[in-house]
């Protein structure tokens, strides 16, 4: 029996609170499965056991920005060994609900957290869990839904019950946007920013577009989301 082994493909959704990034996060994955490839949906910070409990921490107790990327970290290293690596070794394709952007964008920009510490982090916390030994372990392509903070908090008046980032002012997510512009502008060829600012139809049509566009989903791929 021939067996083609598809190679494994590591994509990431990213924006601030509200940016709307749900609903097509399962559309995307829905598209992946209609064109055959076995999906693995996850979030950060979650995706394991473990990682969940940091979550819960992260989301609600009070911690200094230090503690605070370090848990970001922590939940992170857990998740990329327990399920990401294996994940991509199988060759599916994995969808991430967040990644270490968010952590430059919301412990860095948002909380003042120093740039240069978590460049570091991010090296110890994404190095030695893939095959390859000295591979710093990225998405190959983050979905930045780029939206203005004006815009996500009216969306999200009175939508949920805020967590610890949610109940911060609309400075804050400004200044987290700012982190999410940085963070595209030293990657450009990793990020796809798309304009959030728009209907759900006219999102989904960027998304669906930057997937064919990098040959990672055939033309005409997927419903609405
Ligand atoms: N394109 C859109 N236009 C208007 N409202 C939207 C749009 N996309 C999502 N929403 C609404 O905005 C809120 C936040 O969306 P959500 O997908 O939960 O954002 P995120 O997961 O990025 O925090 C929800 O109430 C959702 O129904
Ligand atoms: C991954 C990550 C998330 N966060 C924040 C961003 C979000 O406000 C929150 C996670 O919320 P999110 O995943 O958006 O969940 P929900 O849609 O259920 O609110 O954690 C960090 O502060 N640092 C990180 O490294």
């Amino acid at each position: 029996m021939t067996h083609t082994q598809a190679t494994g493909l590591f994509i990431s959704f990213e924006g601030i609170d509200g940016a709307g990034k749900s609903s097509h996060i399962a559309a995307l994955a829905q598209a992946f499965r209609d064109a055959g490839r076995t999906v693995t949906l996850t979030r950060e910070p979650g995706g394991t056991p473990l990682a969940e409990k940091l979550r819960a921490l992260l989301l609600h107790e009070a911690m200094d920005p230090l503690t605070e990327a370090l848990v970001a970290f922590a939940a992170r290293r857990d998740h990329l060994v327990q399920v990401i690596e294996p994940a991509l070794a199988r060759g599916e394709v994995v969808v991430s609900d967040r990644f270490t952007d968010a952590t430059f964008a919301y412990q860095g920009a948002g909380r003042g957290f120093d740039w240069e510490k978590l460049q570091i982090l991010e090296r110890m916390a994404q190095t030695g869990c893939a095959p390859q030994a000295d591979l710093m372990r990225e998405p190959d392509l983050t979905i930045w839904f780029d939206l203005p903070a004006a815009v996500a908090a009216g969306r999200l008046a009175g939508a949920r019950v805020p967590d610890r980032f949610e109940a911060q002012p609309q400075d804050f997510f400004a200044a987290v946007a700012d982190g999410y512009a940085r963070r595209c502008a030293a990657a450009p060829q990793r990020f796809a920013r798309i304009d959030a600012n728009c209907s759900r139809e006219a999102v989904w049509q960027q998304v669906a577009d930057v997937l064919v566009a990098r040959g990672y989903l055939p033309g005409e791929s997927g419903a609405a989301a």
